[in-house]
């Protein structure tokens, strides 16, 4: 029910049962903790039932709890494995500084890639705490581009299971499999059919690294404790020839199902995991084709707690990204003539949500559309062009002359802004970016398709072409460019500027569902984040190297969101922390206290950007003492004595330097959240 390391809060706050010195050790070390549910209780005394630990070699074995050479001599005679390591005590710092010495040595990619792989199997809690620290770094190993590569090779690299791969042949019986899983308190899964992988194309099976690599994201980034996060690839078969011809392919090998079988299949899955986990469970679509990603998206939105990152995170990044480029352009948004290359998820999310922007700058919905083109495979979005307009796209259709040409519409249209989501390396050839000079003053230039052999254009090319005029951004990294003597680092239009975040502030609110409007919030976030030095250094995002806090503070706003849109009734509070960290976070747990006797509808959401050890230490008292002011009945449930419902307690902890603790009276149950490295 639990694991083991919420065991061992369990029994140290309990103060019972004879693995109590154990347990006590353990909580010192454990940096885990969670009581997820309330059920593990002795049912007549109502004391905490106390775990069998985990002890020996398998200790070291499970990556949830080994800390390498860091046990210390009292941990390893109590867990029976002094003997089974080197006699030398390592600290954390001191293992990661040999992790990264290693990982260095490797000049392949797709090697610092699988020696990450390996660390994660091996010891999670450093393998988490290396990459939250070298996240510039790591993330374009773990995530795109790299991971691209890796699932290329997935059938060669494959070795330990991770995730679960549910096929079209387990139709009728997805439930099962999902309870082969074997974490109980799952809250954010992470699934793809790996259709469209990057811009990769049908992966089949092998796209199982993206939901792996998103959800490592997840934890690194936004502190969601991994277990619960499961990653799901839907193996439909693939319609990818070489695949089904590889000797390497793990997957089904047979054609992608399709219509009403495939359809029904995907009903299943929602329909399982919510009997699952539960109505909250965060449920993230990760690269599925056109053809199916945003007709589910529309089917889903409103029945489940979900979105499809590839087309409202990408939106949310890129219109971040345009908002920052209005402080150098000093346009408007809504002055703006959008060309899209590509019309597909990408696009058609970036273009709704700028269309939303545009719309909160006063211009109407119609007035909005009509300064949005696109442009596909079979060219310009004209009504009167064969074939017609695709119906995903019919909101950025125009009746006007078709055209064939990219580079004629470019001059035709004259873009101030210049999007491109198409997957055609180098489609925005010299011509077209000239073209952009001569359009206006500040072009803006977006080559988003990844990974980077796919880019539109090169971050050079672009300032190259336009005289150093553009404002450019990517969707895989690009070296820093240099022009005329002066040296540019652009920025990565990088989704997990975005998920992470949404997906805390959803997990953290309960949230059934994710409106639109909750991205666009985010894009505003994120575009605050950038300051005059990024812009000056030609960046319109932030550094890579914020993004834990870009996280912490998009949750932030999105749980403010979702009270203030869906539960009106709460009360919502802020503490800004400016100086004296330790006066601040008293009296924020005074008026907290104050609200759990007298208030049943008081939401606190406190945040601290420089959170020290001192406030950390003051909040893990207080939820020892939350524990100490409730009872159990006979069935182990909680009464509390102060009349108080239900306590929702997160508390998210970076390096202890980002902290978001949100105090929620939701519904009869108690939760508590803790994660730290
Ligand atoms: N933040 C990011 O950087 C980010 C996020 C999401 C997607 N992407 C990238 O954007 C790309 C597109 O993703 P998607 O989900 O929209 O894919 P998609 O398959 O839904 O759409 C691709 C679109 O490109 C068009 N296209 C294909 N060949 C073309 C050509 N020769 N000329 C003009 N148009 C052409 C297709 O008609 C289609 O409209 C991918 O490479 C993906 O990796 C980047």
């Amino acid at each position: 029910m639990f694991s083991t390391a919420s065991k061992s809060l369990l029994c140290c706050t309990s103060a019972i049962g004879p693995n109590r010195a154990l347990a006590s050790i353990l909580t010192k070390s454990s940096s885990l903790i969670s009581v997820p549910q309330n059920r593990d209780y002795h049912e007549v005394t109502g004391n905490i039932i106390c775990p069998n630990v985990v002890r020996g070699i398998d200790h070291l074995r499970d990556p949830r709890l080994n800390k390498g050479l860091a046990f210390t001599l009292e941990e390893r005679q109590a867990l029976g494995i002094h003997g089974l390591l080197a006699a030398k005590f390592k600290t954390q710092e001191e293992q990661l500084d040999i992790c990264r010495i290693s990982i260095d040595r490797y000049e392949d990619n797709l090697n610092k890639y699988l020696y990450l792989v390996e660390l994660q199997d091996r010891n999670e809690k450093l393998f988490f705490r290396l990459l939250a620290e070298n996240i510039e770094k790591y993330l374009p190993i773990v995530y795109t581009p790299t991971v691209g590569l890796a699932c290329q090779r997935f059938g060669l690299i494959y070795r330990r299971p991770r995730g679960l791969f549910i096929t079209i042949n387990d139709k009728g019986h997805i439930f099962n499999i999902l309870k082969n899983w074997p974490e109980p308190d799952v809250r954010a899964i992470v699934f793809t059919d790996g259709e469209r992988i990057l811009g990769l194309g049908d992966l089949g099976a092998y796209g199982m690294g993206i939901p792996v690599g998103k959800l490592s994201l997840y934890t690194a980034l936004a502190g969601i404790k991994p277990h619960q996060c499961l990653p799901i690839t839907l193996d439909v078969g693939t319609d990818n020839q070489d695949l089904l011809e590889d000797p390497l392919y793990i997957g089904l090998r047979q054609k992608r199902a399709r219509g009403k079988e495939y359809d029904e299949f995907i009903d299943e899955f929602m329909e399982a995991c919510v009997q699952r986990y539960g109505q909250n469970t965060l449920l993230q679509f990760e690269d599925f084709a056109l053809i199916n990603a945003g007709r589910l998206l529309k089917k889903y939105r409103n029945k489940y707690c979900t979105f499809n990152d590839d087309i409202q995170g990408t939106a949310s990044v890129a219109v971040a990204g345009l908002m920052a480029a209005v402080r150098v352009t000093k346009r408007k948004l809504s002055e703006n003539i959008y060309l899209f290359l590509g019309a597909g998820s990408a696009a058609n999310g970036i273009a709704s949500l700028t269309v939303a922007a545009m719309v909160a700058e006063g211009l109407t919905e119609q007035q909005a559309q009509e300064r949005v083109y696109m442009f596909d495979v079979d060219g310009l979005l004209s009504t009167r062009r064969e074939g017609g307009v695709p119906e995903h796209a019919k909101a950025f259709g125009k009746n006007i002359e078709p055209e064939k040409d990219f580079e004629a519409c470019v001059a035709k249209i004259k873009p101030s802004c210049l999007i491109g989501c198409s997957t055609v390396g180098g489609a925005f050839t010299p011509n077209v970016l000239q073209q952009m000079a001569k359009n206006t003053e500040r072009p803006v230039i977006f080559a988003l398709s990844n990974p980077t052999s796919k880019a539109e254009c090169t971050a050079q090319a672009a300032y190259d072409n336009t005289e150093g005029r553009c404002i450019f951004a990517s969707g895989s990294p690009f070296p820093p460019v240099k022009y005329n003597g002066k040296e540019y680092h652009t920025g990565q239009g990088n989704n997990s500027y975005i998920f992470p975040g949404i997906a805390l502030g959803v997990i953290a609110t309960a949230t059934h569902h994710i409106p639109e409007t909750m991205f666009l919030t985010a894009a505003r976030t994120l575009a605050h984040y950038v300051s005059e030095e990024d812009l000056a250094i030609g960046r319109i995002y932030p550094s890579l190297a914020e993004l834990k806090e870009v996280s912490v503070n998009i949750a932030i706003e999105v749980a403010k969101m979702a009270y203030d849109e869906g539960r009106e009734r709460n009360v919502l509070l802020e503490y800004e922390m400016v100086s004296d960290l330790y006066t601040q976070c008293q009296e924020i747990l005074k008026n907290t206290s104050k609200g759990f006797s007298t208030c049943l509808n008081t939401l606190l959401i406190y945040r601290t950007v420089t959170a020290g050890r001192r406030v950390q230490k003051l909040i893990t008292n207080r939820q020892q003492a939350y524990f100490t002011r409730v009872t159990r009945d006979i069935h182990g449930n909680f009464i509390f004595k102060s009349n108080i419902y239900v306590l929702y307690l997160i508390l998210t902890s970076f390096d202890l330097v980002s902290s978001l603790i949100s105090f929620t009276i939701l519904s009869k149950r108690f939760l508590f959240y803790f994660v730290e490295y």
